[in-house]
């Protein structure tokens, strides 16, 4: 099932890149710089969902492939790397562009398997197809991940290519885990975690990252079975499509940065499924509450933070939402916990919406205007920084199916816009808002655009250098701060844009805004909408929101009274 690579120009690669030139079932996508060519791939896996081939020669540019492969690791993206290699006898001897590729990746590649050298017998042909299969396998296999296969070739090295050989490869399958009498693992995670849920009288469900199709479907009706909120990130898939969002919480990073609010609106238990969501009030506030049992449902690993999680479900996270589903019991609740954090969700999100300014710039309500501008089936890929932040407190709730995606495995701001790039090859239209620092990290991504003829629009947020900092207390450092952390650039973006064929705008009225991303979305191609704004003034703007939010919240409380919620 594996049927697209990216590859990367070299010599010593050569069988690999004409093999898979040659194979009837591959397409492939030339990248000319690695680094960018393993986020491309990074990107291309996410939005699939199944393993992207890297092929890459020896040397450095094996090295550049790291980044990508760090952020693969951390956010469960299946690749298989395939880098081309010296043979034994010319290692470590002085031969040229021979680096030390053994484990290259360290244990951020989930399987590491030095070839033998190829040799044109049966058993060695079926080797190879045994490592192949293996390969993907352990890339695919939940959590997924990077593996990589480092392949030594002696020359000649240009491959003869006899089309019998394209016949069925290995398959490996997974039948569903029996655990035994005698296993370590606790026994029925669905009946022990249901029966906490079920006494719990103020229960939470947390949505982090997760990308599944079906999930939201069976998170929500769930929700409503336990009537419990449902605290959404962005990255979870709740925030948009057609399922019920009655429970949907979307605008707690708001709420929980009030306090009498998030100290009134402690739950008992918190079902989490995903990676920890991307707001950092909710992480704070989840450990700071250690009374909070919290369960933890993920596909592997102990994603927990906040070090505090009681219990870890090792699942499938729609298949365990079933199983909790199989158990309930019709038991309707008061629901007076999950009528007021709705009421309250409802009321900070009017308050967002309806303080967001009509005509100066403000980063955040770039996120308003996409939930109105983006067509149903579109991509919103998301920059790390303010971006992502943004999307979690302005990107509301709505019906059309808009995918969202990110790299949140390790926040990297290194090659996003390849990775967005790479997801437009799955998904069009793609819309990818990214910061002026990110979009600096990786200009030169946008080769792929121009190359592969892509379509993407990107939102570029210009505030001439790191806005997230001036959040931070280091803001308070007059002197250093600009030079260390705002590290303004002051370029023009547009000749990058004109460089790499792309079309270039920068409106000045958000009527302009939404022109030229509408016309962006149906014209296709690589379109690069920049948007100027102010650190300062942006800083001053989510600043004064968040406040009118806890005013508004304030009044609520005082009018409910101070009976508990
Ligand atoms: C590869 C990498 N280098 C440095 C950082 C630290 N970092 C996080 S956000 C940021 C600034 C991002 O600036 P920009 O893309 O303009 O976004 P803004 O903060 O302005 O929204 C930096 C340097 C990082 N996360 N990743
Ligand atoms: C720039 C880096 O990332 C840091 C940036 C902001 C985070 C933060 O504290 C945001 C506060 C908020 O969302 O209210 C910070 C964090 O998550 O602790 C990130 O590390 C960096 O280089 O780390
Ligand atoms: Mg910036």
């Amino acid at each position: 099932g594996v049927t697209e690579a990216v590859i990367s120009p070299g010599s010593r690669s050569t069988p690999l890149a004409m093999a898979i030139a040659a194979h009837p079932k591959f397409r492939f996508w030339m990248h000319i710089d690695e680094r960018s060519a393993a986020f491309f791939a990074l990107g291309m896996a996410k939005a699939k969902q199944r393993p992207i081939v890297l092929v890459c020669t020896s040397g450095t540019a094996a090295a550049n492939y790291w980044p990508a492969i760090v952020e693969a690791h951390y956010s469960r993206v299946p690749l298989v790397v395939l880098t081309a290699d010296r043979p034994h006898e010319l290692r470590d001897v002085g031969a040229p562009q021979a680096i030390d590729q053994l484990h290259l990746y360290g244990r951020y590649a989930k399987w590491f398997v030095d070839l033998a050298l190829p040799e044109e017998t049966d058993a060695m042909i079926g080797y190879a197809r045994t490592m192949a299969a293996r390969a993907a396998a352990m890339a695919a296999s939940a959590p997924a991940g990077p593996v990589h296969v480092n392949a030594p070739f002696r020359e000649p090295l240009v491959p003869e290519i006899d089309d019998g050989v394209w016949e069925s490869v290995r398959s490996v399958s997974k039948a569903p885990q029996v655990l035994s009498g005698r296993s370590m693992l606790a026994g029925d995670s669905a009946a022990m975690v249901y029966e906490q849920l079920a006494a719990a009288e103020r229960g939470l469900i947390v949505c982090g990252p997760l990308d599944q199709p079906g999930f939201a479907e069976a998170v929500t009706e769930l929700a409503r079975a336990l009537d419990f909120p449902i605290l959404a990130d962005p990255l979870s898939q709740l925030r948009a499509g057609s399922h019920d969002k009655t429970y949907v919480i979307d605008s707690y990073d708001a709420i929980l940065r009030q306090e009498a609010a998030a100290s009134r609106l402690v739950p008992d238990v918190v079902l989490r499924f995903g990676a920890m969501p991307v707001s950092k009030p909710l992480f704070l506030w989840l450990k700071q509450h250690r009374t909070i049992r919290q369960i933890v449902v993920d596909d592997g690993g102990f994603r927990d933070p906040t070090l505090a999680a009681s219990c870890f479900v090792h699942s499938d996270a729609a298949a365990f939402c079933r199983q909790l589903l199989g158990l309930a019991e019709p038991k309707p609740r008061a629901g007076a916990w999950s009528t007021v954090w709705r009421e309250i969700n409802a009321l900070a999100r009017t308050v967002l919406r309806e303080r967001l300014p009509s005509d100066e710039w403000f980063e955040g309500k770039v996120f308003a205007e996409l939930a109105e501008l983006l067509p149903p089936g579109a991509a919103l890929f998301v920059g790390n920084s303010m971006p992502i932040r943004d999307a979690d407190t302005f990107f509301w709730t709505n019906d059309k199916p808009i995918r969202l995606l990110a790299n949140r495995g390790a926040n990297g701001i290194d090659g996003v816009v390849s990775s967005a790039l790479g997801a437009s090859v799955v998904t069009d239209p793609l819309v990818l808002v990214i910061g002026d620092l990110s979009f600096y990290h990786d200009v030169n991504g946008l080769l792929a655009a121009a190359m592969h003829r892509l379509s993407a629009t990107i939102i570029l947020l210009n505030n001439n250098g790191g806005g997230i900092f001036s959040f931070l207390p280091q803001a308070r450092y007059e002197g250093a701060f600009e030079t260390l952390f705002g590290t303004p650039t002051g370029l023009s973006f547009h000749h990058a844009v004109h460089l790499y064929g792309g079309r270039y705008a920068q409106p000045h009225t958000w009527e302009e805004f939404r022109r030229h991303v509408s016309a962006a979305l149906h014209s296709g191609g690589l379109n690069v909408v920049e948007v100027r704004t102010s650190r300062a003034e942006n800083v001053r703007m989510h600043r004064q929101l968040w406040d009118e939010v806890s005013q508004e919240i304030a009044k609520f409380l005082e009018q409910r009274g101070t009976e508990s919620i």
